[in-house]
């Protein structure tokens, strides 16, 4: 499913009245009749009978006028509010009010000098209160009057259905034009826009419900928005089907060059999530002295040791042994827990200039080309890299705070300069591709900010590579899947205790959820 910014769907509002003919008008009736079959549903399920409407001056009210009338003619209790002065609603929104007027609904303006325990002991005698009071129009942060109408909303402590974007949740981007609704549910209008899916705007969101409101499929499709978020759906239609007849050769082999004296953990973490996402075989290169080690753990996965100049680090003296093997492989994995090193970088530059294998870049690995970015231009097959925001600081020399105000933007230019995948981990990872297309994943929960879990990420993603799954699509489902095992590990035993091989233990039943089997 798309996302869309709010320019992008004052764009496509527009594109709907003045290239289609859709008026304005029955846009908001759409609007506003998705949102009452919703408060009305949930009424229904909680017994309650009264709901007050909080509406701004503009389109988002509009919608909010329309709800209101919807409620009354279905014989529910309900009274709006406006916030500010009524004489400055115009347009369609106005039409809309003239009629709640003629209806006698109970309609009253709040204003700034309102006292604000006067309005909370208001909002508290309803059951359910609807923010209309801004939606993609909000475009800076609220003044002092709004926001506290705002807090009077939260403080209420009732349940809270937003329309379209919580109010005070900037659409662009997530963030909080000062203060913001804290919604129970917000439905969205035809797309997600990224200030719902992004942090902190996602969390006010709460639960998302997306309705069609009219605005024609050809309009999105011509307007083309490049980002787009992952689903369920999505991810089944690119998981290859399993046929009957088939041997482990069919389903890919992997190659893994990872582990170090005492990162031995990540090397299995990340075979294990390799074979546990379905592919046929997996060898692992593993420095000498670490074999054994290997050996004990590892029962379904090949060692291939690898004579070390260094103590339990791969080296360049290897490189002949990992090329060959990765000539007969269908993906490879290098870094989680290698040990940062110069050897490691003359790995990757051979690898690069050599080899057309698809390759997945973890931890070590990207700290290595950190300081030599001019690398990447050798790659001769197609190349993921999976930073967290601190790798991607390095990579980029962008400080942290800004890469995570800008997490689209600076994933998005870095892949495509550089001709790579890039996944910017973190809540709400984002999946770059060279071709300026982007994913946001919203599967995964805080449980999974522990140790191993990337190692875990980068075998799924080189299992599903090598499964033949194209590599952007392989790398997004992959994303999916993990922070999908990850919801269920928290589900089962909660996100505190949860180990990153717990995500690797749901991993098939994430899969199973999936595809049905
Ligand atoms: N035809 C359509 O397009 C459809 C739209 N639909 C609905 O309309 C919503 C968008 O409506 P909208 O564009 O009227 O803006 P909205 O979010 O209601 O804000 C109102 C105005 O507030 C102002 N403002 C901004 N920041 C401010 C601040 N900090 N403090 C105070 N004021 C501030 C700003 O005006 P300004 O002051 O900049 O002139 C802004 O215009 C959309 O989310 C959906 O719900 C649907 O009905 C389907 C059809
Ligand atoms: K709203």
């Amino acid at each position: 499913m798309k996302i869309v910014s709010n320019t992008q769907m004052k764009q496509l509002d527009r594109m709907t009245i003045e290239q289609y003919g859709i008026p304005g008008i029955l846009l908001m009736e759409n609007a506003g009749i998705a949102v009452f079959h919703e408060v009305y549903h949930h009424l229904q399920m909680m017994g309650g009978k009264q709901v007050a409407v909080v509406c701004g001056r503009g389109n988002n009210g509009g919608d909010g006028f329309v709800v209101a009338r919807q409620l009354f003619q279905h014989n529910i209790k309900v009274k709006v509010f406006i916030s500010g002065n009524p004489a400055v609603i115009g347009g369609d929104a106005k039409t809309n009010l003239e009629i709640l007027k003629r209806l006698e609904v109970p309609i009253e303006v709040i204003s700034p000098g309102e006292n604000k325990n006067v309005f909370l002991g208001q909002l508290k005698q309803y059951d359910l209160i609807v923010d209309a009071i801004f939606g993609i129009g909000l475009d800076r942060n609220v003044d002092e009057f709004i926001g506290r109408v705002i807090e009077t909303i939260n403080e209420a402590e009732k349940t809270v259905v937003s329309i379209d974007i919580p109010s005070g949740v900037n659409a662009a981007d997530g963030s909080i034009c000062g203060t913001a609704v804290k919604a129970h549910k917000t439905i969205v209008f035809q797309l997600p826009k990224l200030g719902n899916i992004n942090y902190p705007g996602s969390y006010y969101t709460g639960e998302m419900i997306v309705k069609n409101i009219g605005i024609p499929q050809e309009a999105i499709i011509s307007l083309n928005p490049r980002i787009q978020m992952i689903t369920t759906d999505w991810v089944k239609s690119i998981l290859p089907k399993r046929k009957a007849d088939t041997h482990k050769g069919d389903y890919g082999r992997v190659y893994i060059v990872a582990g170090s004296t005492g990162m031995t953990g990540a090397a299995m973490l990340t075979c294990e999530a390799v074979l546990r996402s379905g592919a046929g075989l997996v060898k692992v290169a593993i420095p000498q002295s670490l074999n054994n080690i290997m050996e004990v753990r590892l029962t379904e996965a090949i060692t291939v040791p690898l004579p070390e100049l260094k103590k339990g680090v791969v080296g360049i003296s290897d490189i002949e042994k990992i090329m060959k093997t990765m000539s007969q492989s269908d993906a490879v994995a290098v870094g989680p827990g290698s040990g940062q090193s110069r050897e490691l970088e003359e790995v990757l530059r051979n690898i690069f200039e050599n080899s057309t294998t698809p390759i997945v870049l973890d931890a070590d690995a990207l700290n290595s080309l950190a300081n030599r970015k001019e690398l990447l231009k050798l790659l001769k097959g197609p190349a993921v890299l999976t930073p967290h925001p601190m790798e991607m600081a390095r990579l980029t020399q962008i400080a942290v705070e800004d890469i995570q105000k800008n997490r689209v933007e600076i994933a998005g230019e870095f892949a495509q300069k550089w001709n790579v995948i890039v996944v910017l981990k973190g809540a709400r990872t984002v999946v770059a591709a060279p071709s300026g297309e982007i994913f946001i994943n919203t599967t995964g929960n805080p449980g999974m900010a522990t140790a191993g879990s990337g190692d875990v990420l980068t075998g799924i993603i080189t299992g599903f590579i090598a499964q033949g799954i194209e590599p952007v699509s392989a790398t997004a489902a992959a994303v999916y899947i993990h922070g999908l095992a990850g919801d269920m590990a928290a589900g089962d035993i909660g996100e505190y205790g949860m180990m990153a091989g717990d995500i690797v233990t749901h991993l098939p039943h994430a899969l199973k959820k999936i595809v049905g089997k």
